[in-house]
């Protein structure tokens, strides 16, 4: 038995198998893929690697849209899997599960249309994630579908760090800082704890992707992070502009923007795109060497520094740092200047060991001089979410009125 790990985004899906030994334990995935072009009009590629081999293909298969087209191709390679284990749930990331949801749920009842009503705070990710939710529902209708939210990481988030400096009624109607990454930082903090005692203490962890924030972790539990009510907070990203002097936006307004052209300038045409006017790829940009280019990269890593001085004041100081997402597991100089530039606090890392980390590995880049540990992590948001489904349905199991029948009936 397995669990097929879902992330379904505006272009992409993203996908994982999960086999669970008896008890429920989840394993490593034994498939991995990514299914891109799925915008509208676009042709569906599919990269995967399956028993340590890689394959890619475009999809051809028929269907209404991109998307239908990808998830029918999806179903057909489920069931081609030689050896592959039966998928038992499907477990979805979600990023906003709002005031209500502050852990996975099965998606019954109300839930799809409780999470529809957060679609504009998430509006680059929610609306897909649940269109990805209703198709799997369709095509695979004998599998529970469980949603993980990106936000649960951060209900320990004391009010102090949640609330904005806004008046009490607002932050009571949920006009907060909620958080988001929080499949990749369970998974960080999980694999720091794994790997050294000093975890346990004052932690900062960076996703840095398409999507960038930070999260400080006392204990291992989520007590400060850069993005807020939305995705949009915080670090500088791929597209996003992060945090910005809501004076803009009123300034913007009286120039007549109105909101959907506003919102595709701050999710959209913004960041390391809207910065360099080149690409929101931190790997073109690193090989582009133009001056555009390299003020991109620069204010991406000012903004790195600048947001981590805070969540590591906020802590009272630092034992643990960790670089993730495919910025922070990849790219050693920018590894190599943040860690620089907070050498002020003790830290210090081997180039050697920093350079060696651009592989697929957790790595300690740290000096046995530095006065803090610094880790790169490969992060699996997949595996989280698959655990927290095997969860789910093992509690559900121990409820023999609730058993059901999940073979895979649906894959022909
Ligand atoms: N070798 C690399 N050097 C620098 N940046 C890289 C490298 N590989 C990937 N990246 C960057 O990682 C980012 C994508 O991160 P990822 O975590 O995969 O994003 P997401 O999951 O949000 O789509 C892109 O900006 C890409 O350029
Ligand atoms: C919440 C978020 O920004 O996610 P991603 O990095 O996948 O875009
Ligand atoms: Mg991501």
């Amino acid at each position: 038995m397995a669990i097929l790990a879902v992330n379904a985004g505006s272009s992409s899906l993203k996908f994982s198998l999960h086999p669970l030994q008896d008890g429920g334990k989840v394993q490593p995935s034994v498939l991995n893929g990514c299914i891109e072009g799925l915008e509208p009009g676009g042709t569906p590629q599919m990269d995967w690697t399956f028993a340590g081999q890689r394959h890619q293909e475009t999809i051809t298969t028929p269907g209404e849209s991109s998307f239908q087209r990808a998830l029918a191709r999806l179903r057909v390679l489920l069931g081609e899997l030689e050896g592959a284990p039966t998928i038992k749930a499907v477990a979805h990331r979600v990023v906003h599960g709002g005031q209500a949801f502050k852990q996975s749920v099965v998606v019954a009842g109300t839930v799809l249309e409780q999470l529809e009503s957060l679609n504009s705070m998430a509006p680059l990710h929610q609306p897909h994630n649940l269109a990805g939710i209703r198709s799997f529902q369709q095509a695979f209708p004998n599998l529970p579908q469980v949603a993980c939210f990106d936000t649960a990481f951060h209900t320990s988030l004391p009010d102090v760090a949640s609330a904005f400096a806004l008046p009490q009624s607002l932050t009571e109607q949920g006009v907060r800082r909620y958080g988001f990454h929080g499949l990749s930082y369970h998974y960080i903090m999980d694999t720091l704890l794994e790997q050294s005692p000093r975890a346990t203490g004052r932690v900062l962890m960076a996703h840095l992707g398409n999507g960038a924030s930070l999260c400080a972790a006392v204990a291992g539990r989520s007590c400060a992070t850069t993005m807020g009510f939305s995705a949009l907070d915080g670090l500088m990203m791929g597209t996003r502009s992060g945090t910005l002097d809501a004076g803009v936006l009123l300034y913007l307004m009286e120039q007549g923007w109105d909101h959907d052209r506003i919102q595709k300038l701050l999710y959209k045409q913004s960041g390391l795109l809207g910065v360099s006017g080149i690409s929101a790829d931190m790997r073109r940009l690193r090989a582009d060497g133009s001056e555009a280019a390299q003020r991109a990269i620069d204010q991406f890593t000012y903004r790195v520094v600048r947001e981590s001085g805070a969540l590591i004041a906020s802590m009272g100081g630092l034992d643990v740092l960790a670089f993730s997402g495919g910025i922070g597991e990849h790219d050693a100089v920018l590894r190599a200047q943040v860690c620089e530039r907070l050498g002020w606090l003790g830290v210090e890392i081997d180039a050697g060991r920093n350079a060696e980390a651009t592989r697929d590995a957790i790595s300690a880049i740290h000096t046995s001089g530095s006065s803090m540990e610094v880790w790169v992590i490969p992060t699996d948001e997949g595996r989280v979410a698959a655990r927290e489904a095997a969860t789910l349905l093992h509690q559900g199991d121990d409820e023999p009125e609730q058993a059901q029948e999940l073979a895979l009936e649906g894959i022909e």
